[in-house]
């Protein structure tokens, strides 16, 4: 692992999914930003990316635009996750080379470890046992993204990165009913019980996996750290290091947003991967911990819900 210097003061930095949450975290991080509307360059069209980047040629770029979504987004949209998130990779990743960028950054995910990899999932277990069944074609699309950072680093000698981000939570979170990640469906489903003064919530699934939760602030920040202060092949897991099973993360939401009734688990849902706990260390020995809090986080975020920044259902 290398260690070192990179100044962002002065360059200009690309963020693709500017409008998104890791995007808009990473906003307010306050760098000299280029951003570009998605109405005007769809990243799945190489040629409009391709054009875009001969234009505009940023020199730093962090790679937080994909198709995201939760347990039930990713195994029901399974053709458009695998599609869009190879096409955006390939063609961000390539043009990036071809306009000569001094450092891009890649936005994997901590899915992409096989499904009973032993816990804390370290950087070193990608790709040695079976994806978990629920989100393989995204999995498989960010293998690609990872792979695609280390060829042009080994032939080209780009200076691109890849990280492994946790699940994350937080304002500018998608809270589709049935397509967000966990955090923004109990969020929505506990607030909405309580207005209603509704005597139970489900919870899908059987309460029983592990998730480990970072808020999308600390992120960015570690984001912007890793950016600055990390070169090489290797993977960088970003997380907390701490997990939490889903009856006691639900019990937590309901009383930041202060639901008093029942919690019950629809089993008939799936719980996708039993366990996914990052091992930080090497974030660790590269000078980065969380700071927030679940309680604060998750606070944080119903705050953000009911000033209603909603990123539009998708
Ligand atoms: N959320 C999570 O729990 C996790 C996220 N990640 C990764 O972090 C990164 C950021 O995720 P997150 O912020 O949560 O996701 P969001 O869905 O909030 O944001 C994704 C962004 O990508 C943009 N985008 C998607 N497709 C295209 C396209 N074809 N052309 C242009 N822009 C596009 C969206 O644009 P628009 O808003 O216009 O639709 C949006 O701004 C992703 O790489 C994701 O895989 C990794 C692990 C966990
Ligand atoms: C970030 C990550 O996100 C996805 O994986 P996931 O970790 O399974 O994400 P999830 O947030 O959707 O679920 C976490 C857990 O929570 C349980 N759960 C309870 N109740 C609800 C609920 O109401 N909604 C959802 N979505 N889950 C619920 C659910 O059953 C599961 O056990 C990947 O596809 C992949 O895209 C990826 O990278």
């Amino acid at each position: 692992m290398a260690n070192v210097r990179f100044e962002l003061t002065g360059k200009s930095v690309y963020v693709a999914g500017h409008r998104g949450m890791v995007g808009s975290a990473l906003v307010r991080e306050d760098v000299r930003l280029v951003t570009v509307d998605r109405r005007e360059v769809d990243l799945c069209d190489q040629a409009a990316v391709f054009d875009w980047f001969a234009k505009v040629r940023p020199q730093v770029i962090f790679l937080a635009a994909a198709k995201v979504g939760g347990i039930l987004a990713n195994d029901t949209l399974r053709a458009e996750f695998i599609y869009d998130n190879i096409a955006i990779a390939a063609n961000v990743i390539h043009a990036a080379h071809l306009n000569g960028a001094e450092k891009l950054m890649f936005l994997g995910s901590s899915c992409i470890y096989p499904k009973l990899a032993s816990q804390p999932l370290r950087e070193d277990s990608m790709l040695t046992g079976p994806l978990e069944p629920t989100n393989e074609p995204y999995a498989i699309a960010k293998i690609a993204g990872i792979k695609m950072a280390e060829a042009y680093r080994s032939q080209y000698r780009c200076d691109f990165i890849s990280v492994m981000p946790t699940n994350l939570y937080g304002p500018g979170d998608n809270y589709h009913p049935e397509y967000s990640h966990v955090v923004a469906a109990l969020i929505r489903r506990f607030h909405e019980a309580k207005i209603a003064d509704a005597n139970t919530v489900a919870v899908w699934g059987t309460g029983t996996p592990r998730r480990e939760f970072l808020y999308v602030d600390d992120m960015a920040d570690a984001c912007v750290h890793l950016m600055k202060s990390y070169s090489g092949a290797e993977l960088i897991n970003i997380g907390t290091g701490e997990d939490i099973t889903i009856a006691e993360f639900a019990r937590v939401v309901a009383d930041v947003i202060g639901y008093r009734g029942e919690i019950s688990f629809d089993t008939s849902r799936p719980d996708g991967t039993p366990r996914k706990l990052l091992d930080v260390s090497r974030l660790a020995r590269l000078g980065w911990r969380a700071s927030t809090s679940l309680e604060d986080g998750i606070r944080r975020a119903y705050e953000a819900y009911l000033a209603g920044a909603l990123v539009p259902a998708r």
